[in-house]
């Protein structure tokens, strides 16, 4: 199942609000609507929300009515600005944007028209490149897996919060597919069931086996030895390997050093910031509190009770094995061997 689909000059948005019951594409004719798409979480997982936003710009490039170049980039840049600010903490939402605008400026003279297709080209790159970086970590990150394990992941991290084909699922796909026995532990991920409603949805798809557990369960689950490891993805790691992802994660890697098992993170290079020198730099979401008081549309609290929703938590990099990359898995120390990652990187480019 797509989560994003450009066909015929339109995108269309997989309305992940509505899985697993009901499958409802979101039309998107202008950027308002992949704008409110992805602060919902209609579009949602940090490479989805960053391919998304590339083709939210297209969408609203085509929006502009002016035939002249710099006006159409000044108009263009605010529109990125604003798709950019919905949400806070994925770091591939400003990298896609980023790259998009980039792109464009490093054109050079070049008609409406003409910046218009160089923007739908590059959207459709963003969204290519991170299907292949997926399959590439799956490739990597699956070696790490014995010919039979049981893993535990949090949230969704598989093709709906991707291009396609998933980051932390995407491992767990590749090892499925070289014949290996994988099972697999869901946390539900409250407030929004992401795990529950998506992550158990994929797998259950792919005839992975799979079973879902509240996240309070994780710490009894190990404690059984239940589980060989635990392998999660991103929304933005630091320079020195702290991650950021789905609040609830922290709390599933300090249960897993605690019963010495693997924490692994699978995350494509656009999630790594490396701009940011630890995780206390990371703008943590907070969402509406009704999240929190309210399931399914049903109030779970009393009324006038506070309630806290922070969307992420950060994982110090000491809880962290190993960061599966689309260039390989990355070990400790990560300021040293991430700096080297995308200094291969570079070199390779040029
Ligand atoms: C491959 S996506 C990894 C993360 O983006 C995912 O684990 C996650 O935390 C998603 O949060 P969400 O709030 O559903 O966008």
């Amino acid at each position: 199942m797509d989560a994003i689909i450009w066909e015929g000059n339109r995108l269309r948005l997989l309305d992940q609000t509505k899985l697993p019951g009901t499958i409802e594409y979101i039309e998107c004719n202008d950027y308002y609507t992949v704008a409110e798409a992805i602060k919902r979480l209609s579009v949602r997982g940090a490479p989805a929300i960053g391919a998304a936003a590339a083709y939210g710009l297209v969408v609203g490039a085509g929006q502009i009515q002016t035939e002249d170049p710099k006006v159409f980039l000044e108009k263009l840049e605010s529109i990125a600005g604003e798709l950019g600010a919905t949400r806070p903490t994925a770091v591939n939402l400003r990298w896609a944007l980023d790259r998009m605008m980039l792109r464009l400026s490093s054109a050079g003279e070049k008609s409406v028209q003409e910046l218009r297709d160089i923007l739908l080209e590059e959207a459709h790159a963003i969204y290519n490149e991170d299907v292949e970086s997926n399959r590439r970590m799956g490739e990597y990150g699956q070696q790490l897996f014995p010919d039979e394990v049981r893993v535990l992941t949090h949230c969704n991290a598989g093709a709906l919060a991707t291009a396609g084909y998933g980051t932390a699922l995407g491992v767990i796909r590749a090892a499925h597919e070289r014949g290996k026995k994988v099972s697999v532990y869901a946390d539900e991920t409250r407030p929004l069931l992401q795990g529950a409603r998506l992550t158990s949805w994929e797998m259950v798809q792919e005839g992975i086996p799979v079973t879902l557990i509240t996240d309070n369960m994780a710490g009894y689950l190990m404690s059984q030895k239940m589980v060989d490891c635990v392998i999660v993805g991103a929304d933005r790691i630091t320079a020195n390997g702290d991650v950021a992802n789905k609040i609830g994660t922290y709390g599933v890697a300090v249960l897993a050093k605690y019963h010495q098992i693997p924490f692994y993170v699978a995350a494509p290079l656009s999630t790594i910031d490396m701009n940011l020198s630890s995780g206390e730099q990371i703008p943590i979401e907070e969402r509406d509190a009704r999240e929190v008081t309210h399931h399914a549309g049903q109030v779970v609290a009393p009324d006038g009770v506070k309630a806290w929703n922070p969307a992420f938590d950060v994982t110090p990099n000491g809880l962290v094995t190993a960061i599966i990359t689309e260039k390989g898995v990355v070990q400790p120390p990560y300021t040293e061997n991430l700096k080297k990652i995308f200094r291969d990187k570079k070199q390779e480019e040029v």
